[in-house]
């Protein structure tokens, strides 16, 4: 990606707050016509009060000096101040946007990317982009001015003393364009070994019982290690070029001012030029080529920048997997009936098919046992049921009604799912509880916990519903049923459970069946698992075969009694 496309990308994000990037850019405009006063004052004050020897000339440059200056100094306060506040507005708007987007991609995308890599996208490079859209444009509109200006100002003051001043600048360029190349190549690499670092951290502490537990610390430490050398090697690789760049600028430098002081110290001794204005000139040189060289730093910062840019744009041209019909049907007064019609379904890149010509219907209130072996489908069945994705072939129908008709965030209100991990927030049990529905009051908050079989151990908790939650705490029944009180204040009239009680020891599975029940009860449920002592509670229990299509079990008097057998 050029500069121009990474530019062209990003810049769109700034709409509602170019007025200020204008404003910084008057702003820099009026700090460098101070210092352009400032120079020429300068010279003034060396001719007529320094060389005079002369103190009555002295006073009046001298205040006016003073008034420039401080008035310079307001200007750039507030320039500076503005420009920060502005970019770091963007940073902020950027990794909203991103983030955004990121919500709504589909599994399968978190299971391609590695999370510390996704945090780093959304941190780190989400910074370097505000560089290239927002530093970098305000610095090029800043620099080009202070170099019109300045250069403006010595061809005035003597104009062959500022040709042999020019002729140095296309070495500048040069000299930038040289280093482009190498230096975006390391910035590229020292983005992807930051993504790298923070993978290995999140996870190695995610697993830091197991690397305790088998001994594996050498081997984790050796795994950052490696990561980081790269990172090293990137990032030493890329200073050196930088500040080899650096140093030759420098030498281009003193190479121009050694030319002048000669030629300005012939053109005084031909009487040609006074010592005020050779000083003056000598400063504008001075402030002539910062602007220069920060022009080919900008190039090489924007440079580095839309190594980003590629990281990021790859994120955001990831497509949501769903999305809202134009004109959604609206749902109300879900009775709950759940079809599944022929449905197939293929994750995005797999080989081979999840879900084949996969037939269940369940009626409104029904408590149906899905169960199977391994990697037959069964989770897959509650993604479709969510709409994380639409079937490859067949439909997926509620109340009669395809889910693609439905916006996906109504849909999504009418269903609960809880997964198998058992996801907690660090929050106050009485957030956690009411996560699916924020605006529930503590008595229902209350009545559902009571109803899980969690009110029970909250109570006993050092500050009830108000502690904060950390998932060490509470045994792995405990958090089962917490989910089951949040399930149970979200209320919706369709609940899919995946394994709710996998990793629980045959006490914890116990202490779950009651609430479970609570939960499933007046509703539609499906209940995902390999447990067959659960399907006792079930109106049906449905076995799906390996090639993914679904058979009833069959029943005796509308309830399973005997499932393990059956099946
Ligand atoms: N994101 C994915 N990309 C590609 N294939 C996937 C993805 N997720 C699941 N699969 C595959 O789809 C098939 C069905 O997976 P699914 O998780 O639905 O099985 P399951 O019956 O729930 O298994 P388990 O009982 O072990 O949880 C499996 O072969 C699995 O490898």
């Amino acid at each position: 990606m050029t500069i121009r496309q990474a530019f062209a990308r990003f810049w769109p994000l700034t709409r509602g707050d170019r007025r200020w990037y204008v404003l910084v850019c008057v702003c820099v405009i009026a700090a460098a016509v101070c210092e352009t006063v400032a120079i020429l004052l300068f010279g003034h004050l060396t001719d007529h009060a320094l060389e005079q020897g002369s103190l009555a000339a002295f006073w009046h440059p001298a205040t006016a000096w003073l008034g420039v200056a401080i008035l310079g100094a307001i200007i750039g306060y507030l320039g500076n101040s503005l420009a920060f506040w502005s970019g770091e507005r963007f940073v902020r708007r950027l990794r909203a946007h991103v983030f955004g987007h990121v919500q709504e991609l589909p599994p399968d995308f978190f299971q391609r990317h590695r999370r510390g890599d996704l945090v780093e996208r959304l941190s780190g490079d989400v910074e370097a982009i505000e560089q290239l859209v927002v530093s970098s444009a305000i610095g090029v509109v800043s620099a080009v001015f202070r170099i019109v200006l300045f250069s403006a100002a010595a061809i005035w003051l003597c104009w062959d003393l500022a040709l042999v001043t020019f002729a140095l600048a296309p070495l500048l360029w040069l000299a930038a364009k040289i280093f482009t190349g190498p230096i975006r190549r390391f910035a590229r690499s020292e983005r992807v070994a930051d993504g790298a670092i923070t993978s290995v951290l999140e996870e190695s502490l995610g697993t830091i019982e197991l690397t305790q537990a088998y001994n594996r610390k050498p081997a984790e430490e050796t795994r950052l290690d490696r990561e980081a050398g790269a990172w090293m090697r990137a990032s030493v690789s890329g200073a050196r070029r930088s500040e080899l760049y650096e140093q030759v600028v420098e030498v281009l430098e003193t190479l121009c001012v050694l030319g002048v002081i000669g030629l300005g110290v012939w053109e005084i001794s031909q009487g040609r030029m006074t010592l005020g204005a050779l000083l003056s000139f000598a400063a504008f040189l001075g402030y002539l080529y910062p602007p220069l060289r920060s022009l080919g730093e900008l190039n090489l910062t924007a440079t580095a920048a839309t190594a980003a840019t590629e990281r990021l744009a790859e994120i955001l041209s990831a497509a949501p997997s769903v999305t809202d019909p134009e004109h959604p049907v609206e749902l109300e007064h879900v009775r709950g009936r759940v079809e599944f019609d022929r449905v197939g379904f293929h994750y995005p890149g797999a080989g081979t098919p999840a879900l084949t010509g996969f037939d269940l219907t369940v009626e409104p209130g029904e408590f149906v046992v899905l169960t199977g072996p391994s990697g037959v489908g069964k989770s897959t069945i509650a993604k479709l049921l969510l709409r994380f994705y639409d079937p490859t072939s067949g439909q997926v129908r509620l109340d009669g009604v395809p889910l693609s008709s439905f916006a996906v965030r109504r849909l999504r209100e009418s269903i609960t799912l809880l997964p198998q991990q058992t996801l907690v927030l660090r929050d106050t049990i009485r957030a956690n509880v009411a996560y699916g529905r924020p605006d529930a009051t503590d008595e229902e908050v209350v009545e559902a916990a009571r109803s899980a079989a969690a009110d029970e151990f909250i109570t006993t908790l050092p500050e009830g519903y108000d502690t904060v939650l950390d998932p060490s705490m509470l045994s792995g029944g405990q958090l089962k049923r917490l989910t089951f009180a949040r399930a149970l204040l979200r209320d919706t009239p369709v609940l899919v459970l995946d394994e709710p009680t996998a990793g629980l020891d045959a006490a914890s599975a116990h202490q779950i069946i009651t609430p479970l029940r609570a939960l499933a009860r007046n509703r539609t449920t499906i209940l995902i698992t390999h447990d067959l002592s659960l399907a006792q509670y079930a109106d049906r229990v449905v076995a799906l075969s390996g090639t993914g299509s679904g058979s009833d079990a069959p029943r005796v008097g509308g309830r399973l009694l005997s499932a393990a057998r059956e099946l």
